[in-house]
């Protein structure tokens, strides 16, 4: 079963540089690769369907033509795209014997004439790229050569395991387990980027606190269980009501917070409403009890202290809340 990865395949690792990365360390291994193969040109490629090939390291020689951070579309004849159809290894002794690669640019343009690579993969078993080289000349590889370039790719792809692992348990220390969505220090840091992000752009932000009208009776009458199908529930609501670029939290029991992007002034009494309305119709469909919940919104004061901006809109909510009650 594929497991759940933190990285975007989509996305290439050198336009989203992670701490994580050692690319240092990737760089010592495609180097040692290219010189133990005597080839004047070793690589790591990095595949995504849509922007094709990139070239994450490149072996630091004179001899080769492909700096690190080139792109090849994902349509080009290229060796890689072969490796990435097939999820195998590939040979190719002389490929200008072979018409297969008459169209292969890095053949008839660059005058590659041996290539040797090996599939490398993503924890989840999404394609990452491949870990290969190349030579301008006949090759004659033995087997032994290519086990050693698959024992260096484990060593590559075990890499990108332990990062991943790192940042799954960097993504737990932000979620809240039982709603999946950000806890209160996940809500604080992002929002905190958005305010920094709006501050630099001059946009208007909105912050939105909802508390679930007497949680507690709702423990009471229909146990721990449902409280937490509702937790969730609401979590989800949530989620199904902002956009991509808004951030939410569950910030305590059963109060929740929504920092959202503002075109006008006007968009934040149409976000309460919009959630006002989700939560109306989601609730019809879940087999839940009856419960409603209150809102209390501001307008973000983008200098003010974040615990301030949470206040105030708590304090907003509980205006609403006497309303309610
Ligand atoms: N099921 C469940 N209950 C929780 C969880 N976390 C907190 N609670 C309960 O949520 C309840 C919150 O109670 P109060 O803060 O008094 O709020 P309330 O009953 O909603 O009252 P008002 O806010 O005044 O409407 C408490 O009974 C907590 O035990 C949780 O993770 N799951």
């Amino acid at each position: 079963m594929n497991k759940k990865t933190i990285f975007d395949p989509k996305t290439f690792l050198l336009d989203n540089p992670n701490e994580l990365i050692s690319l240092d360390k990737w760089q010592k291994t495609v180097n040692l690769l290219a010189k133990v193969f005597h080839a004047p040109a070793g690589f790591l490629v990095q595949f995504t369907p849509d922007d094709g090939f990139q070239v994450t390291i490149s072996s630091q020689q004179d001899t080769n033509p492909y700096a690190a951070g080139i792109v090849i579309e994902p349509e080009a004849n290229i060796f890689c795209r072969r490796i990435v159809e097939t999820g195998n290894p590939l040979y190719v002794p002389n490929a200008p014997i072979d018409p297969c690669w008459d169209t292969n640019p890095e053949v008839h343009n660059d005058d590659f004439t041996s290539y040797l690579g090996v599939p490398v993969f993503w924890p989840d078993g999404h394609p990452f790229g491949t870990f290969c080289v190349m030579d301008y000349k006949q090759t004659e590889y033995e087997d032994s050569y290519l086990e050693l370039i698959e024992q260096l790719k484990d060593i590559l792809e075990s890499d990108l395991a332990l990062i991943d692992l790192y940042g799954q348990m960097q993504q737990l220390a932000i979620t809240d387990p039982l709603s999946g969505i950000n806890n209160r220090r996940g809500f604080e840091t992002l929002s905190q980027q958005r305010i920094a992000l709006a501050k630099r752009n001059q946009a208007k932000l909105g912050l939105c606190y909802l508390d679930v009208d007497n949680f507690k009776l709702i423990n009471d009458q229909y146990g721990h269980k449902t409280g937490d199908d509702m937790i969730k529930h609401i979590g989800t609501v949530l989620q199904n009501t902002v956009r991509q670029s808004d951030v939410i939290g569950r910030i305590g029991g059963d109060e929740f917070v929504a920092l959202v992007m503002l075109e006008h002034e006007s968009d934040l009494v149409a976000f309460k409403q919009r959630l006002e309305v989700g939560f109306c119709c989601a609730k019809r469909a879940k087999h839940l009890p009856e419960y409603s919940v209150s809102i209390g919104s501001i307008e973000v004061d983008l200098h003010a202290n974040f615990t301030d901006l949470l206040d105030k809109a708590d304090q907003e909510m509980l205006k609403n809340k006497k309303r309610v009650a």
